[in-house]
């Protein structure tokens, strides 16, 4: 090891704020990782109905049940609020983090419009800001573990969505909003582009404002002319996934702030809603899938010793134990066993038994950290305590089998610890 001390360093300033992006994009990457699907809503050009599409969506799956985030990064015209009555909303900050607004107790929502002090607030931005927000509210906005993010992007193909996208992965779908006139086609074509520039897989267009049904005898009219975003879909090869007409209840909604599929019965507009909703809903059973894939394989990856890094020749592990065995739960264990273990030759060093501070919300991470444990092995945690653990440089086991702590600390440096849920995931 160097005894040169950091401070002496020429690039010790080079050094910190390399290490500075790297806590960024790992924060950014732990939040990433606890969604489970992100659905970018684009579109080429504003007014097309991007907010009203990514609204309905976003209301339409916390009402079936799934854990819903919106995030509205339309850094120029933030709809969001005032379309599901939240315009008197105001984050708050909890442990660092910003906590979104919520809406029916399943969707969790954040935008820009939050944090001005009034509706008729503009901003002007500079692009470095704009960037530096737009990474924010995915970084530093407490999401949790969510079953979908939809993103309501800022429209056109500049800077910004390409932020959104670049920031969120090959794995965000794209969903693409447009409506009938030639213009908005064109600028379409520019959007589908821009997704197979990124990478990202394209779920479909829809085209809203497609046509105009009665409300008195029903009759169908097409104010613009209609077709374009189904020509558009086929030249493009991506599919079409509806158009939904203009509706006038979609305004009077917006403007009661309720979105329109929680409160409309049987129309044309909402049967097109539903529609576009299927290929989205869809992406849950294929993610499944591959968790229950994942799930299946017996050790992974972390459940070996190669995987976490010694301290002085030594890793601490800490397992919660209730009358001598592990405890299922790491919040309301009685005692910890520490161990210290030489991974090179698979030996217990030492070990000892400590009585924690009483359970209360961020002790334990913090004491553990005291201890120098660089892994905790348990039977369930809730996700908060992996968060802070995690931000403690402690790598985590969950679902460890029943047993006492040599048995499971055997097991992991034999390489063979069997792990299975979580049994407390909250
Ligand atoms: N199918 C529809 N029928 C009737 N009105 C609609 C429909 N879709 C959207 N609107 C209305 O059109 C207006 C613009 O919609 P919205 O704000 O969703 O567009 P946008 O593309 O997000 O715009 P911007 O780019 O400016 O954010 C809103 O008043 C909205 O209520």
């Amino acid at each position: 090891m160097s005894d040169k001390a950091c401070g002496s360093c020429s690039t010790a300033s080079d050094c910190q704020s390399r290490s500075k992006e790297q806590e960024k994009n790992r924060k950014l990457a732990h939040s990433l990782s606890r969604i489970k699907h992100k659905v970018v809503v684009l579109s080429g050009k504003g007014g097309v109905g991007k907010s009203s599409v990514a609204a309905n969506v976003a209301a339409e799956l916390s009402l079936s049940g799934c854990r819903v985030g919106l995030v509205d990064v339309d850094v120029h015209g933030p709809s969001i609020p005032r379309l599901f009555g939240l315009e008197d909303s105001r984050p708050v900050t909890r442990d660092q983090k910003l906590v979104p607004a919520m809406w029916n107790g399943q969707l969790l929502v954040m935008s820009l419009g939050f944090l001005l002090q009034s509706k008729e607030d503009s901003v002007i931005w500079r692009g470095p800001v704009k960037m530096g927000l737009i990474r924010q509210f995915l970084e530093d906005v407490d999401w949790g573990d969510l079953d979908y993010l939809i993103v309501d992007c800022p429209p056109g193909t500049g800077d910004e969505p390409l932020s959104v996208v670049q920031l969120l992965g090959h794995e965000a779908h794209a969903l693409i909003v447009t409506s009938p006139q030639d213009v908005a086609v064109d600028d379409v074509r520019r959007s589908v582009n821009f997704c197979r520039h990124t990478g990202n897989q394209v779920l479909g267009i829809v085209e809203n404002m497609s046509g105009f049904v009665c409300p008195r005898c029903g009759e169908e009219a097409h104010i613009f002319s209609s077709g374009g975003g189904q020509k558009l879909a086929q030249e493009m090869q991506v599919p079409f996934l509806g158009g939904i007409p203009l509706d006038p209840d979609m305004v009077k909604a917006a403007d009661e702030g309720m979105p329109f599929i929680a409160r409309q019965a049987e129309s044309p507009a909402l049967s097109a809603l539903q529609k576009i909703l299927e290929p989205i809903k869809q992406l849950q059973g294929q993610k499944d899938f591959f968790q229950d894939q994942l799930s299946n394989l017996q050790a992974s990856p972390s459940n070996t010793p190669d995987s976490v890094r010694p301290q002085n020749g030594a890793v601490k592990i800490a397992i919660p134990l209730a009358q001598g065995r592990l405890c299922q739960h790491f919040g309301h264990c009685e005692l910890f066993a520490l161990f210290s273990v030489n991974t090179e030759d698979k030996t217990i060093l030492h070990q000892e038994q400590l009585t924690p501070p009483p359970h209360e919300p961020g002790v334990l991470p913090n004491w553990l950290a005291e201890k120098e444990a660089g892994l905790v092995i348990a039977g369930g945690m809730g996700s908060r305590a992996q968060d802070l653990l995690r931000e403690k440089g402690i790598r985590i086991i969950t679902g460890a089998p029943e047993g006492t702590a040599e048995e499971i600390v055997k097991s992991w440096l034999d390489g063979n610890l069997v792990t299975g849920q979580n049994a407390c995931d909250h």
